[in-house]
């Protein structure tokens, strides 16, 4: 299956920019919509624009290796109907239709995919309503579609399922009328609708809107499984606002060298002051998640990345504990104690990350159960925290041993019970 991405318009609120082209959260627009589609099997695109902005989607198709045919509107004031039907000698069959300046969540794109007709969402929770093109829908057609509508049941998501009979009624509107819009075409072929209700998507008009796609991006790039319950309800908060500020800066290694600096420095000011040491560890986890979200917001992810950050993140906890251990313990009974809360807390992420060796699989994922135990590194690094804090260094040396090596036990129990059948 072919898309056709429509790029004709001028970006007039926008300053006069190619909006397709303006990068959100490090990436263009119209290169995270190809991306997104190029997984989901759309193997060639063809994008509409006008004269004063081909040269730029030229460059990028080329720069990025796109398999997209460049064609253009040389009467963009015609309205973006026109310049889907510009596309016509382009496509044949089923087809994507979908605008430059729309972002959409990845699970959006999966079930929009084997849609039909308008892709409408019946609650949209991220564009201003207001502003957005509405849906009057009767036995799953569109029937009414306009900005102003007083009555409707959807939102115009921007997305389309379409075949190439559309074009027999873009050849009549073309023929009756100077300008002719999307809606026209849309409500002339009273197109058949499918709902994506309430996912992240948004249409990209103004530098405002800019900004909060920005936003949204980043928010909706937390992994989520595996993140523990100070992860969820407060780490998550902090470093999705650090991330949004930092996107566009840092690349997502970069970020992980960057935060494991920053544990090794807290890891170093146990010999200077305890529970100071405690605070920056816990900034450090905050700052652990960024890398991530910076690299599923940058559209950057590789194994390699999240192989790098936790290899790195043991190294952060072995300095923290041993320099704790090594300025407040003497006897070598508690150094017993402290090698085993040490040995086990790596040990808890050696049982997930073996796991994922040895089965192929996110632990978290195949086993929920999973999530739902305590003693996550977020957990860990916060729990110590309030230990550093209060003082009780012998006591928490004494949980982390207990808790980690019975969190192992556990998550071995977990293993064989749940994959009981696998040899
Ligand atoms: N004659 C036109 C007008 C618009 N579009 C495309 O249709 C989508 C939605 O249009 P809109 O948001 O109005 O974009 P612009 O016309 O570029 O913006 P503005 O109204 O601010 O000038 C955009 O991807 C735009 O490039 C198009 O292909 N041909
Ligand atoms: O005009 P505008 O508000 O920028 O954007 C419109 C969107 O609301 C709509 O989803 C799309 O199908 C329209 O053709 C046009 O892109
Ligand atoms: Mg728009």
């Amino acid at each position: 299956m072919k898309a056709v991405i429509l790029a004709a318009g001028y970006g007039t609120r926008m300053g006069e920019k190619p909006k397709g082209l303006i990068k959100v959260a490090g990436r263009e627009l119209i290169y995270r919509t190809i991306r997104n589609l190029i997984k989901l099997g759309i193997t060639e695109f063809i994008i509409v624009t006008n004269e004063k902005y081909r040269e730029f989607y030229e460059r990028f198709v080329k720069e990025n290796k796109i398999n997209a045919k460049i064609i253009v509107n040389q009467n963009p004031e015609r309205g973006n109907g026109f310049s889907l039907h510009v596309a016509k000698d382009y496509v044949s069959g089923r087809f994507v239709l979908v605008m430059s300046d729309h972002v959409y969540e990845e699970k959006f794109y999966e079930l929009a995919i084997n849609g039909e007709g308008l892709i409408a969402d019946r609650n949209p929770k991220y564009v201003d309503v207001e502003e957005a093109t509405k849906v009057k829908i009767e036995g799953m057609r569109v029937v009414e579609i306009g900005k102003k509508l007083k009555e409707w049941n959807a939102v115009d998501t921007g997305f389309f399922i379409l075949d190439d009979s559309i074009f027999e009624i873009t050849t009549r509107l073309v023929q009756e009328k100077e300008v002719v819009e999307l809606r026209d075409v849309v409500k002339e072929a009273k197109l058949k609708v499918t709902f994506v209700d309430g996912l992240f998507w948004m249409d990209v008009d103004t530098p405002e809107e800019l900004k909060k796609a920005k936003k949204l991006i980043v928010a909706h790039s937390v992994k989520g499984v595996g993140d523990g319950f100070i992860s969820r309800y407060l780490n998550r908060k902090v470093s999705t606002w650090i991330s949004s500020h930092l996107v566009d800066h840092v690349t997502p290694n970069q970020m992980t060298l960057i935060t494991f600096t920053f544990g090794i420095i807290s890891a170093l000011v146990n010999f200077v002051n305890i529970p100071l040491a405690g605070i920056l560890y816990q900034i450090s986890s905050i700052l652990d998640g960024v890398d991530g979200e910076i690299a599923r917001a940058r559209m950057q992810t590789s194994k390699f990345g999240g192989y790098f950050d936790s290899i790195l993140d043991r190294y952060v906890d072995l300095s923290f504990l041993l320099t704790l251990a090594y300025v407040s313990l003497a006897d070598p009974l508690w150094w017993s104690v402290a090698t085993l809360a040490i040995f086990s807390s790596a040990m808890v992420s050696y049982s997930t990350e073996r796991f994922r060796g040895a089965y192929c699989a996110d632990a978290y994922k195949v086993i929920p159960a999973l999530r739902k135990i305590p003693g996550k590194r977020d957990e860990r690094i916060f729990t110590i925290m309030i230990f550093t804090l209060l003082g009780w260094i012998k006591a928490l040396f004494i949980l982390l041993a207990i808790w980690s090596t019975l969190r192992v036990i556990i998550t071995i129990y977990l293993v064989r019970t749940t994959l009981f059948h696998e040899s």
